[in-house]
């Protein structure tokens, strides 16, 4: 049997005609929105409280109550809900104020069920834009490639991951830097039923515990200084989606119940509002550190350990998947010079041998920077080992501490391999722990 389409969209209804008030909704439960109404300005308050709305269709006569004050309080409680005015052909000057006041559109009563269709379609479908052009502006630089490997442990990995990503469980993804955790975290996301629904991220190690418990649950007007606007926060923008949790080794251990207890019960509260929320949100996570280590060290919950990680799907460094390294070496090549509209369409053998028998430590990242570098400075159609940035004992394996090498081949590895793993310079003199001139210094001394 075929799964029963999802309502794409939360819409609610607020008119003091209950006859009004069931045809609307009749005509948009059809549509397969989800639809609550509300016959007072109080009860679209409390509502309003308790769930997300994406819509409103809001009639300007409201008994008592007058539509503009509802409208203003709407802005104030919800101000990512797109609201509708809903209006009698003799009260259109105060539609026209309603939307100088903030409502979208409006429309004039008596009004057809094709136009409230097609009303609320235009609506759900900017939001839609807007929260796609969100979602990409999030993904600038990033592949849309799929996930596939010829590495036999690395398809046998991708295998779980297909079958428990249609599953509502909460996914723990281990991995070294750069081994596309966050990638196998979208990918599962599409391969899940909540594949239409919203895919957000949020990034643990940015993030001091205040400002996170916010970022997550969102917070109130006033709640601290700096609050000027009621804000959603990520979980409730995640709700009937997935919320990925990157680098959760650096979620701060204060706020480690607060996030236990959304993850046991769904329910949360807003920084500065009492009133307790829920949402529907499947939860990946996602670190390179070991959280079992974090543990015995205090820094991590056990119980939130536990919770996070119903399944672990571990990913394989790319030294241990040689036999992808062609293909995402390829892959990338075709990428950066459609990009950079440059010549390059192959590696030589020599360029390729290199490519196979480095080994990554900073893994796909890596390859991604050393392949865009080098279809930059190609000008033939060829990249050359000379445009691969390797040069001498790098090539074969990474050294090790206790290796027979001098500190400088040491401090050169380690360098480079940091860069390969950072998205900026600033970020790389901050793991190294120096600043970023001399950094800068060192790159050019060591031919980095
Ligand atoms: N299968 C893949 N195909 C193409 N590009 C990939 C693939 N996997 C990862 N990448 C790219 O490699 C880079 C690192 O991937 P990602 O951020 O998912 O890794 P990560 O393991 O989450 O890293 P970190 O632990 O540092 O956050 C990104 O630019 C990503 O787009």
């Amino acid at each position: 049997m075929e799964p029963a389409e999802q309502p794409c969209g939360r819409i609610l209804l607020v008119d003091d005609e209950s006859a009004i008030l069931r045809t609307f909704r009749y005509c948009l439960e059809d549509e397969n929105y989800q639809v609550s109404t509300a016959n007072s300005a109080s009860k679209a308050e409390a509502l309003l409280q308790q769930h997300v709305f994406d819509l409103c269709f809001l009639d300007l006569r409201l008994g008592e109550d007058s539509g503009l004050d509802v409208l203003a309080q709407m802005r104030v409680l919800a101000p990512w809900m797109a609201v509708v005015i809903v209006t009698a052909h003799s009260a259109v000057d105060t539609a026209v104020d309603a939307i100088q006041a903030g409502a979208s559109d409006y429309l004039v009563k008596p009004c057809s069920p094709e136009q409230l269709r097609m009303s609320a379609a235009k609506q759900l479908k900017a939001r839609q834009l807007v929260a796609r052009i969100e979602q990409l502006e999030g993904q600038v630089g990033k592949p849309q490639e799929g996930l596939d490997s010829r590495s036999p442990a690395m398809m046998a990995i991708l295998d779980t991951a297909r079958q428990v990503a249609s599953t509502d469980a909460n996914i723990l993804i281990l991995g070294e830097s750069g081994t596309g955790k966050g990638e196998l975290a979208k990918a599962m996301h599409k391969w899940s039923q909540r594949g239409k629904k919203s895919f957000v991220t949020i990034n643990c190690p940015s993030l001091s515990s205040e400002l996170m418990e916010s970022e997550l649950f969102g917070h109130t007007k006033g709640a601290f200084t700096g609050a000027s606007e009621n804000t959603l926060g990520r979980v409730s923008q995640a709700d009937g989606g997935t919320l990925f949790l990157d680098e959760i080794g650096d979620f701060p251990l204060t706020l480690q119940p607060k996030l236990l207890r959304f993850i046991q019960d769904k329910e949360f509260e807003r920084v500065g509002d009492p009133v307790t929320r829920q949402a529907d949100v499947r939860i990946l996570a996602a670190t390179n550190r070991s959280l079992k280590d974090m543990v015995d060290d205090g820094r991590f919950r056990e119980d939130l350990l536990y919770r996070l990680n119903v399944i672990t799907l571990t990913l394989l460094p790319l030294r241990e998947r040689v036999e992808d390294i062609a293909e995402l070496a390829e892959r990338f090549l075709l990428r950066f010079v459609k990009a950079y509209s440059t010549p390059a369409r192959g590696f030589t053998e020599e360029a390729m041998t290199a490519l196979l028998s480095y080994s990554w430590p900073g893994n796909i990242r890596e390859l991604r920077n050393v392949i865009e570098r080098a279809s930059i400075i190609c000008t033939d159609d060829q990249v050359q080992v000379s445009h691969l940035g390797f040069s001498g004992p790098a090539l074969n394996s990474a050294p090790r501490v206790g290796d027979e090498l001098s500190l400088d081949e040491l401090e050169r590895a380690h360098i480079a391999a940091v860069l390969a793993n950072s998205e900026t310079l600033d970020q790389a003199a901050k793991t190294l722990g120096i600043d970023a001139s001399t950094l800068y210094r060192k790159r050019k001394q060591l031919a980095l």
